[in-house]
Formats: structure tokens, sequence, C-alpha cells
């Protein structure tokens, strides 16, 4: 592993990035990236009606994070520091190919590639994966009156969505690492152990 990784949590809604990202900066004293989402304007218009929002809402994150990824550049990569993220830039791609439509997901996916291709991209992935039942109930737990009554079809082609993204993106990217945890059995929030081993994995990776 080059000396500064950049690491990414990723998952579906309610996987638990933000969390284990956070957990993590702590232990191994990272600077952390997380996604802005009270300030998105759009979010709950989307989550009551996906076709007519979907657009708006899919530029917005790509146009934010496109910041945020210039600013982790230029503040911590450039510089040789490392640091992680509670999201991959890919996840623009994996959302707005199930939520754009035609016209409007060409126009995306070619604005997506001219921002994004040249960026450095995370060398590790932390790629947790959870079964329906479980995001639900960890979404209802944290409670954001946009995601109650979220669509069971649409968390579940999620679901399949980022098992295959992070498949295609295995195969793309070798040289990326992508360490899986299983949300539904490893909970790093109620059991210590379970935690400290995945922080010893991290350890070890960014060696
Ligand atoms: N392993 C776990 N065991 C129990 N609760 C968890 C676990 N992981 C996350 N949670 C809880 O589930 C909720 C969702 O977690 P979190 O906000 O970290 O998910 P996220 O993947 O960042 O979500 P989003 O995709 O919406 O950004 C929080 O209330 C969190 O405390
Ligand atoms: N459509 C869409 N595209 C994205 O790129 C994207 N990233 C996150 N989200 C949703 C999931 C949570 O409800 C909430 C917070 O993560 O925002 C997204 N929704």
């Amino acid at each position: 592993m080059r000396q500064a990784p950049f690491i990414a949590v990723e998952g579906p809604i309610g996987a638990g990035k933000t969390t284990l990202s956070s957990m993590l900066a702590e232990t191994l004293h990272l600077p952390i990236i997380k996604e802005i989402v009270e300030e998105n304007p759009f979010l709950d218009k989307f989550y009551q009606n996906m076709d007519d929002w979907s657009f708006q809402l899919e530029m917005f994150f790509l146009c934010n994070r496109y910041k945020q990824l210039e600013d982790t550049i230029t503040q911590y990569i450039e510089k040789g520091k490392p640091v992680i993220s509670d999201y991959h830039i890919y996840k623009n791609l994996i959302f707005s190919e199930r939520t754009l439509k035609g016209t409007k997901r060409d126009k995306y996916r070619q604005i997506y590639h001219v921002l994004t291709d040249d960026l450095p991209k995370p060398d590790i992935i932390l790629y947790i994966r959870a079964d329906l039942d479980t995001l639900l109930a960890r979404i209802a737990k944290r409670g954001r009156s946009f995601e109650e009554g979220m669509d069971k079809a649409y968390l579940q082609q999620l679901i399949e969505d980022y098992d295959d993204a992070m498949s295609s993106l295995a195969a793309r990217e070798p040289s990326t690492i992508i360490m899986t945890i299983d949300g539904n059995t490893v909970d790093f929030v109620e059991n210590r152990m379970h935690y400290e081993e995945i922080a010893a994995k991290v350890k070890e990776l960014m060696e």
C-alpha cells in the first residue's frame, strides 16, 4: 500500500457507512469526509416524487461530491495524508443508473465521466452488505422523516445494484482493495470485538 491511503466506506442506504467511517476516523486518527444530507434541498421532494426530482437530486449530489473530492485531493491526497470518506464518488452512478431514464440518464453519465474520470479514487473500499430487513430496521431506527415509507422495491434494487457495481469495480480496477463486511451478522455498533476486528484489518491494509 502506498503511504497515504484514501479509504471509502460504501453500501446501500442505512448500511452504516457514516457510523463505521466515523468510528474508524476516531480510532485510526484519520480526517473524515462526510456526505451532505440535511442541507440537501431535493431529498425530501425526491422521495415524494422520484420521476420529477431525480435529475435535480443526482446533479446536486454529483456537484457536491465533486467539490468534496477536489478539496480532499488538495488537502490530503496531494500532501500524502490518509483520509476516510463515508462514500465513494462511484455511488453517483449506482443511483443515477437506477433513478434516471432516457436522455437525462445519458447526459448525466457523460457529465459524471467528464468530471470524475481523471481524479484519484479510493484505494480501499469497505463495502457493507446487508439485506432488506436489516436496512429497513436501521433506516427506521435513524428516523429521518423523508425516508419514512421508503419503497422496499427501490431499496432491494439498490442492494442488488451495489453488489453488481462492486463486482464490476473489482474487475475493472484490480488494484483497488475491496473489503466486504456482512452487515447482517457483523455488528460494529453493539459488539466491540466485531468493531475491533474491522479496525485491525483496516490498519493492516493501510500498512
Ligand atoms: N451494525 C449496526 N448495528 C446496529 N445499528 C447500526 C449498525 N450500523 C448502523 N446502525 C444504525 O443504523 C442507522 C443508519 O446508520 P448510518 O447513518 O451510519 O448509515 P449510512 O449507511 O451512513 O446511511 P445513508 O446511506 O443514509 O447515508 C443509524 O441509526 C446507526 O446508528
Ligand atoms: N438518488 C440518490 N442518489 C444519490 O447519489 C444518493 N446518495 C445518497 N442518497 C440518499 C440515500 C439516503 O436516503 C440519503 C442520505 O444518504 O440520501 C442518494 N439518493
